[in-house]
């Protein structure tokens, strides 16, 4: 699988969010953090304005809900708009049901680990997602730096994905830059969500280019990547 850059908005100018969604045109993702301020300590944006983007933009929708109760919540993302749709492991209370709501709804279901969340628990589950989000910051705010502690934990990932012959896509999310991103597509990485290294740039286009080039250098030798 080509690897895929998820540009987030969470640190755009959320005052011009339709301009900031077309800065980013040619990335394969918009990744949309949806924060509750009760699963984490922040408060950003709902279904409203996942539905205004959604037709704002014509790059797919990729949200990562850090809320409470997406069993409740996630298929309205779907509704929407949203092209993927990422809950928490910690807080599904059905995660499998949940997943083949949000396929059924036509979109890709996506489970997401917090740091001290162990994948092992979830290897029996992993081929009803169609993405495993490994969180390599504490969610919750953009610009914080990577946890290179996370990397085996990709490693192990991938090595589960590979030995059950999976399609499932890895995507990384915090602190992913020039300067990390390599070590994420090494250990396994193929989808990469970044924030502030994107919005922070003169060009988020090119950044967004000069991100996926980086790491698909280092993917193309990778021997899981040439089995797909
Ligand atoms: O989920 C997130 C925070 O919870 C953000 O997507 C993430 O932090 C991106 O920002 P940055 O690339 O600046 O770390």
């Amino acid at each position: 699988m080509a690897v895929q850059i998820s540009p987030s908005i969470l640190s755009a100018d959320f005052s011009r969010l339709a301009e900031e969604a077309k800065a980013v045109e040619g990335a394969d993702w918009l990744h949309v953090d949806v924060m509750d301020n009760h699963f984490v300590p922040n408060l950003t944006l709902g279904v409203p304005v996942v539905e205004s983007l959604a037709r704002a933009t014509e790059t797919p929708l990729d949200c990562h809900l850090m809320i409470e109760n997406p069993d409740r919540w996630a298929p309205q993302y779907v509704e929407a708009g949203a092209g993927s749709v990422t809950f928490h492991a910690e807080a599904a209370a059905a995660p499998v049901r949940l997943a083949r709501e949000i396929r059924a709804k036509g979109a890709r279901a996506s489970m997401a680990l917090k740091p001290a969340t162990p994948v092992e628990p979830y290897e029996d589950l992993l081929s009803e997602l169609d993405m495993l989000l490994i969180m390599t910051v504490e969610p919750g705010f953009g610009g914080q730096a990577f946890l290179d502690i996370m990397l085996p934990k990709i490693r192990r990932t991938r090595e589960l994905i590979s030995k059950h012959g999976l399609e499932l896509w890895l995507q990384v999310d915090g602190g992913v830059s020039a300067s990390t991103i390599e070590r994420c597509a090494e250990a396994g990485a193929d989808v990469f969500v970044a924030g502030s290294a994107v919005y922070s740039a003169d060009d988020p286009a090119a950044a967004v280019r000069m991100l996926r080039d980086q790491a698909a250098a280092v993917t193309a030798s990778a021997p899981w990547a040439c089995a797909h």
